[in-house]
């Protein structure tokens, strides 16, 4: 029987190298010693009948001894290991290709492809670990849970406030204007001292709410809500309430429920939209509506003194408590800024990573 060279294709990868022998029913004897890798195959099947066959390949650059191989019914493929991940030229030491090696073209690719292969392998990997991780949180399922609940009763009070703010535009039309806050003012006082947890859930981790936008985003509505409308009596019948209250419901009956789904990794695209959107108009019709709620109440702090600060004589008696609403509005501004900035952002990433999940 005599011994013949078979034809083998070749690829790589920076770690690896492939090889594929079109024998059919191999029985292989490969060994690989640093860059010469000797591989006979007795009794298999070739394009010149049953022979035995046998090979040797000098590498560009050292191998690892290991060899990874398989014989199938078609062909046998041997997988090697680089010993350092590098890109190769070429296969072999001698310049002239051997006349049995030719690229295998199922499995080529160039350099930067297989950079990117790589970079895909890559990021699947830290995927994978990274959800590992998080299921490996016990209090994962209570965590959840606890969101769930806590959107859901937000979403259902702001929904109240919604539809009953609603109902009485329809009937009594403006005149609904004047008695917005003594039929919703208990809900909202609720709903917003529920708020408060949306500030302490990213301190404990629950939530990946940005702290100091969700804080502003507090604050700034519970001094609105609390000092502005809950402590002036001559505040609660003024029309701007029911623009504030409006505008502050209108985004939150979208935003709960997105929350609630995000909770049980639903998504419905439509309310993805909305909450991401729906903020670019209201945001600053509501700044504007507790502006107007502020201004509106300087007079009146200043009529009544109430919360006035208490100064020296030679300074005059008290320090009436609209500078600090002054200053407040200043602020307010501000934290208009910010957190549109923050939405802007949140908005961007969002349908940036969407995207990407698409190609
Ligand atoms: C230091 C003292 C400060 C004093 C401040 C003085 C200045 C005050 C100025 C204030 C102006 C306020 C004006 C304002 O009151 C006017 C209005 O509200 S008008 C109505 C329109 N308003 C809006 O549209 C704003 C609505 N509010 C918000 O969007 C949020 O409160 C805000 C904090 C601004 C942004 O939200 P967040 O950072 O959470 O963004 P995301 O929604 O993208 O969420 C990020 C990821 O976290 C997950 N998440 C968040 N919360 C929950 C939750 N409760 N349950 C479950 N999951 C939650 C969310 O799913 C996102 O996850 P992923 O990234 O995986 O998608």
């Amino acid at each position: 029987m005599q011994i013949l060279t078979p034809h083998v294709y070749w690829a790589q990868r920076h770690g690896e190298i492939y090889l594929r022998v079109e024998l059919s029913d191999a029985k292989v004897r490969p060994s690989v010693h640093q860059i010469l890798l000797c591989c006979s195959t007795a009794q298999a099947h070739g394009a010149k009948g049953d022979n035995e066959y046998e090979f040797s390949l000098e590498f560009l650059e050292p191998v690892r001894p290991e060899i990874n191989h398989k014989s199938t019914q078609r062909q046998v493929d041997i997988r090697i290991k680089k010993q350092e991940e590098r890109w190769w030229d070429r296969l072999t030491l001698q310049e002239k290709k051997p006349v049995f090696l030719a690229p295998d073209f199922d499995r080529w690719l160039d350099e930067s492809d297989a950079e990117m292969e790589l970079q895909a392998k890559e990021e699947k990997i830290h995927k994978i670990s990274v959800e590992s991780r998080v299921r490996k949180d016990p209090y994962l399922g209570l965590k959840k849970g606890y969101l769930f609940m806590y959107n859901l009763v937000q979403f259902l009070g702001f929904s109240w406030i919604f539809v009953n703010m609603t109902v009485r535009l329809l009937i009594l039309g403006q005149d609904s204007f004047y008695d917005t806050f003594h039929t919703t003012a208990d809900m909202m006082y609720f709903c917003q001292m529920m708020a408060v947890l949306e500030v302490i859930n990213p301190l404990l981790g629950l939530a990946k709410t940005g702290f100091f936008p969700a804080l502003i985003q507090v604050a700034g509505r519970n001094c609105i809500l609390f000092v502005i409308f809950g402590s002036l009596e001559e505040m609660q019948n003024k029309p701007v309430i029911f623009f504030v209250f409006y505008l502050w419901s209108t985004i939150e009956i979208f935003r709960y429920p997105f929350y609630m789904l995000a909770c049980i990794g639903t998504e419905w695209k439509l309310l993805t939209w909305l909450r991401y959107s729906l903020w670019i108009p209201l945001y600053p019709l509501g700044v504007v509506a507790e502006a107007v709620a502020v201004i509106q109440s300087l007079p009146i702090f200043d009529e009544t003194l109430l919360f006035s600060l208490p100064l020296p004589a030679v300074l005059g008696h008290s320090l009436s408590f609209s500078y600090i609403l002054q200053l407040y509005l200043v602020l307010m501004f501000l934290g208009l800024f910010i957190n549109f900035r923050h939405l802007y952002k949140q908005r961007k990433r969002r349908y940036r990573s969407r995207k990407r999940k698409v190609h």
